[in-house]
């Protein structure tokens, strides 16, 4: 059989934390599959230039089999030149003390630039996932400045925060991560997020029962359990002094792969998203949704029962997007 043709992968950030975690998980094949050649192009910026060539050193050093090129730049239009998917982490993390839309006015800029060159010399089919924070509002300005890329081409990520709610429920049902499935992140990725788990389903004695039974502690559930998920990148930064790195780079390696290889049957991972207006939500925002994957197309999944204590957290985290939106087209004025 012929082999494939190599795909092009951007990362941006590429010198930093989450990049250092991230590159070596995408050039093994755990995101496009072990057969799928890359050729990796990475960003960053003029002063991390000799920390980015020291992470091309690196990369080569590895000497892995699906690696065909990588190319270290601080010029945008030289890393997104053909690409077919881009990580966008490279922003400035948050400090202890401060909120994510906190580095807005900041980060914001990064995303309309980066959106402009993504119009300028992408692939058109190219798929954008916004890491850098706040990633909700700069996935949605990174996607205004690249108007000949469709829109459902950029999402931004959440899938940190649907592991997080995974492995709580499962340390809290003493059963093993992959026993807990359909745990659902709505709104942004801030501590305004509304992690649900009202859909969610654990194996416990070889059944699969709904979590809200298996837990059987709703003031957990309605608590301690969704503070702990929205507060979790604060405790880490308190414990690190630096933001979650390893995690964060696992769950960009998740959401990637899922985008481009699909979603089981029945099964539907958390994204954010351009609103459609699902949910009672706001139209135009990035709001994370529960969505099913096929052919590389994302599709919020419909129909599921919302009650008044679920609808009054999307819409807290909804309005907080809106003020975000605000803010941030403001900011790039
Ligand atoms: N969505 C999520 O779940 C998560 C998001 N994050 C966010 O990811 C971002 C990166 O985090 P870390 O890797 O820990 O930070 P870091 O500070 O270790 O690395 C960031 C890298 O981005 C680079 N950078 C800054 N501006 C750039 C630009 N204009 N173009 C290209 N590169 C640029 C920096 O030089 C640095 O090398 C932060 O905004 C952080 O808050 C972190 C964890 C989870
Ligand atoms: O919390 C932050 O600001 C940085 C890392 C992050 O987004 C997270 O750990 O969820």
């Amino acid at each position: 059989m012929a082999a494939k043709e190599p795909l092009r992968v951007c990362v941006t950030g590429a010198a930093g934390q989450i990049g250092y975690s991230l590159l070596f998980q995408l050039a093994e094949g755990n995101v496009f599959g072990r057969d799928q050649p890359l050729i990796l192009q990475l960003l960053d910026i003029t002063p991390c230039l000799p920390a980015l060539n020291g992470v091309v050193m690196e990369l080569q050093d590895c000497a892995l089999p699906l690696i065909r090129d990588v190319i270290g730049t601080a010029d945008p239009l030289v890393a997104f030149k053909d690409i077919d998917a881009a990580f966008l982490v490279g922003a400035m993390p948050r400090r202890e003390g401060m909120e994510r839309k906190d580095l807005l006015a900041a980060n914001v800029k990064i995303f309309k630039e980066q959106g402009d060159a993504l119009d300028k010399v992408a692939k058109k089919t190219v798929k954008v996932l916004v890491v850098g924070n706040p990633a909700n509002t700069n996935a949605l300005i990174c996607s205004k400045y690249a108007p000949s890329i469709p829109k459902e081409n950029f999402s931004a990520m959440t899938r940190l925060d649907q592991n997080r709610a995974q492995a709580q429920v499962a340390a809290k049902l003493g059963v093993p991560n992959g026993s807990v499935r359909g745990c659902i992140i709505w709104g942004n990725h801030s501590s305004t997020q509304f992690p649900d788990v009202s859909h969610a389903e654990a194996e416990v004695d070889g059944r699969w029962v709904p979590v809200p039974e298996a837990v059987n502690d709703q003031q957990f559930l309605r608590g301690e359990f969704i503070t702990t998920v929205q507060k979790r990148g604060a405790a880490i930064i308190a414990a690190r002094k630096l933001s979650s790195a390893m995690s964060a780079a696992k769950a960009a390696c998740d959401h990637m792969h899922d985008w481009f290889a699909g979603t089981p049957a029945g099964r539907f991972v958390s994204m954010a998203v351009f609103s459609d207006g699902s949910y009672k939500t706001p139209e135009g925002i990035m709001y994370s949704f529960p969505v099913t994957i096929e052919n590389g197309q994302w599709k919020i999944v419909q129909g599921l029962a919302i009650d008044d204590f679920a609808r009054e957290k999307m819409d807290a985290t909804a309005k907080e997007l809106c003020e975000e939106r605000e803010e941030a087209i403001a900011a790039c004025a």
